[in-house]
Formats: structure tokens, sequence, C-alpha cells
């Protein structure tokens, strides 16, 4: 040991997991260009909310996702408990948002997603691969939370039920495919072609976007926003990607027609923070993590 790892302070499990989610959620609001989001140009397809919001509400939900890692530490396995304990932070993690934001939806969707992959990870720090995460993630979001309000009137409800399509709830109960299949392999392609990191990212929530029933789109713009949004996804990394000349031109399409049905994709955004999330954490713990 010396002087320096000496003063280093302890980091515990839940403050690494939290600064992980965090960390995964600025970087995902501020990647620019994103068609339709919020991003550092601006608000995209959105009135009520804007770069600053996004950070702020980012940083307020840290308290939950620790929170989350804890409860996950200290009930040790997926069973109902835990699930209720996640649902019951979750919830207040949604109060904490809508009080920081003025009553806006920043970051429902990510609550859910960024907050079962937290409790999953923190489950077995020696199994920390993205498909084996992603699956404990799949087993706690399967269990019912009975403490949960039935509601079935958010947005993304009323879409399913209308087009028949899986939505936040779904995604995360199969495993999080867009992010496992189609997202970290995207990630990972754009980085090994020399694509730069932005574009990677970029390429990676393209790559969701080409499959993903996202329901913000449905809500906004029904069927022919999100038949827009798939197809012009596809587009853009067909011509190459986000790197490529073409693909930048296409990418500048389909902002535009995007925009012209107000069309946002929030789904698919709060997908790219998990697999941003998840690609981070599949390095391993950090030298500093103390004993937890
Ligand atoms: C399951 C959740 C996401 C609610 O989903 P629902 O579709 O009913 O709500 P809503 O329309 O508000 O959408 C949630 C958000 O999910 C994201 N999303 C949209 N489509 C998708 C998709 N296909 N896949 C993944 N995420 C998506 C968007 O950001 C959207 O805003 C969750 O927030 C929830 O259960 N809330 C109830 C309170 C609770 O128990 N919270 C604890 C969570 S740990
Ligand atoms: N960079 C981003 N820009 C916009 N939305 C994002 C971004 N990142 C994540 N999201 C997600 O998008 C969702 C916000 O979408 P939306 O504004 O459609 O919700 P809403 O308030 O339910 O609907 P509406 O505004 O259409 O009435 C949030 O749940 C959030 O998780």
């Amino acid at each position: 040991m010396n002087a320096l790892t000496a003063i280093q302070p302890k980091l515990s499990l839940g403050d690494w997991l939290a600064d992980l989610a965090v960390d995964a959620l600025i970087d995902e609001a501020d990647l620019s260009p994103k068609p339709g989001l919020v991003d550092r140009r601006g608000s995209g397809a959105h009135t009520d909310l804007h770069l600053g919001l996004m950070h702020a509400s980012a940083l307020a939900l840290w308290p939950s996702f620790k929170a989350m890692a804890e409860a996950a530490q200290q009930r040790g396995e997926i069973a109902l408990q835990l699930r209720e304990d996640v649902g019951r932070i979750g919830r207040e993690g949604e109060q904490e948002m809508l009080r920081v934001t003025g009553g806006v939806n920043t970051h429902r969707g990510a609550i859910w997603a960024l907050g079962l992959l937290s409790t999953a990870a923190a489950l077995d720090v020696n199994m920390l691969a993205p498909e084996q995460v992603a699956l404990r993630a799949a087993r706690l979001a399967l269990l019912n939370d009975r403490a949960a309000p039935v509601t079935g009137d958010s947005h993304g409800a009323q879409v399913c039920r209308l087009y028949g399509v899986h939505g936040a709830r779904e995604e995360a109960q199969l495993g999080f495919p867009a992010v496992i299949q189609q997202a970290l392999p995207q990630l990972a392609r754009s980085r090994a072609a020399g694509a730069g990191e932005q574009n990677a990212r970029l390429d990676a929530l393209l790559a969701i976007m080409t499959q993903l029933a996202d329901t913000c789109v449905l809500y906004r713009a029904g069927m022919a926003g999100l038949t827009c949004m798939q197809s012009g996804a596809r587009a853009v990394l067909a011509a190459g990607g986000c790197a490529s000349l073409d693909g930048r031109r296409l990418l500048r399409d389909l902002e535009r027609d995007m925009l012209r049905l107000r069309a946002s994709p929030g789904g698919a955004a709060d997908l790219l923070a998990a697999t941003l999330f998840l690609d981070r954490l599949q390095h391993g713990l950090p030298a500093q993590l103390g004993s937890h």
C-alpha cells in the first residue's frame, strides 16, 4: 500500500453501482445528435424537457439506485421481498424525480430499467457479464409486486393495449433483448470499425430503434411514427452508421421526419443508458471497492 491508496476513501458496492447508473444517464442525455430526444443541441421533440433538467433528474436518482443495490445485498436472493423493496424504492425515486423536475417525466422508464439492473448487479458481483445481469433483472421483473398500483392508464399501457405490442415491462421481463441482442453487439462492432466512441454510441441507439416497440413514439405518433423510426434507423446503419457521410445524411433525414411527427424515442434512450451501464459493469469491480 502506498500513501495514495491509503487515503483513498472506501467505496461501497451501492455507491459504485449508483455512480455507474447516474453516469449512464448523463452520458445518454449528453450524446448528440440524437433524433427527437433531448441532447446537447436542444430539446428535440419535447417542449417540457431540457438538458439541465435531465442532468438534475439523473443526479437526484443516485440515492434510489444505491438503495436498490443495498436492498439486493440485504436480501441476497431473487425473491418477492426484494421485488417489493425495489418497487417501493422505485416509486419513491419517481416522486423525487417529479419533485426535482416540477412534475415532468424525465426518467420514468430509466428508473425501471436501471433500477432492476443495479439490483441484479448487486446480487452477484462475480457474475457481471451483461447476459447474466440482464437475466437476473428479468427474473426479478417477472415477480408480481403486490404493492404496485394497478392503474393501466399510463401512456405505455394505453398503446400496448391499442397496438398489441410489448412495452417497458415486457422488455425487462424478456431480459432486455434490445440491449443484449442489438445495442451491445452494435456498440462493439462500431468501436472495432474505428467509428469513435460517440458515433459508436449513436449506432447502438439506432440499433435499438430498428426493432423496439417504443411506447413513447407510439403514444405521440402512432404506428406511422414507429415505422418511420425503425426504417430510418435501419437505413442509417445500412449506409455505414453515424461515422459515415451517407449515414450522417440519413440521420439528419430521420431527425427531420421524427420532429415533423413529434416522435421521441424515449424508450430507446432508456435502453441506451442500460447499454452503457452494462458495458461499464462488465469490466468488473474497481480496485478501491472496500468490503461491502
Ligand atoms: C413498468 C414501468 C416502466 C411502467 O411502464 P408503462 O409502460 O406502464 O409506463 P409509461 O408509459 O410511463 O412508460 C414508461 C417508460 O418506459 C420507456 N419505454 C417505452 N417503451 C419501451 C420499450 N419498448 N422498452 C423499454 N422501455 C420502454 C419510456 O421511457 C417510457 O416513458 C414502471 O415505471 C412501473 O411499473 N411503474 C409503476 C410504479 C413502480 O412500481 N415503480 C417501480 C419501478 S422499479
Ligand atoms: N434524452 C432523452 N430525451 C427525451 N426522453 C428521454 C431521454 N432519455 C430518456 N428519456 C425517456 O423518455 C421518457 C419521456 O418521454 P415522454 O415525454 O414521451 O413521456 P410522457 O410525459 O409520458 O409523454 P408526453 O410528453 O408525450 O405527454 C422518460 O420516461 C425517459 O425515461
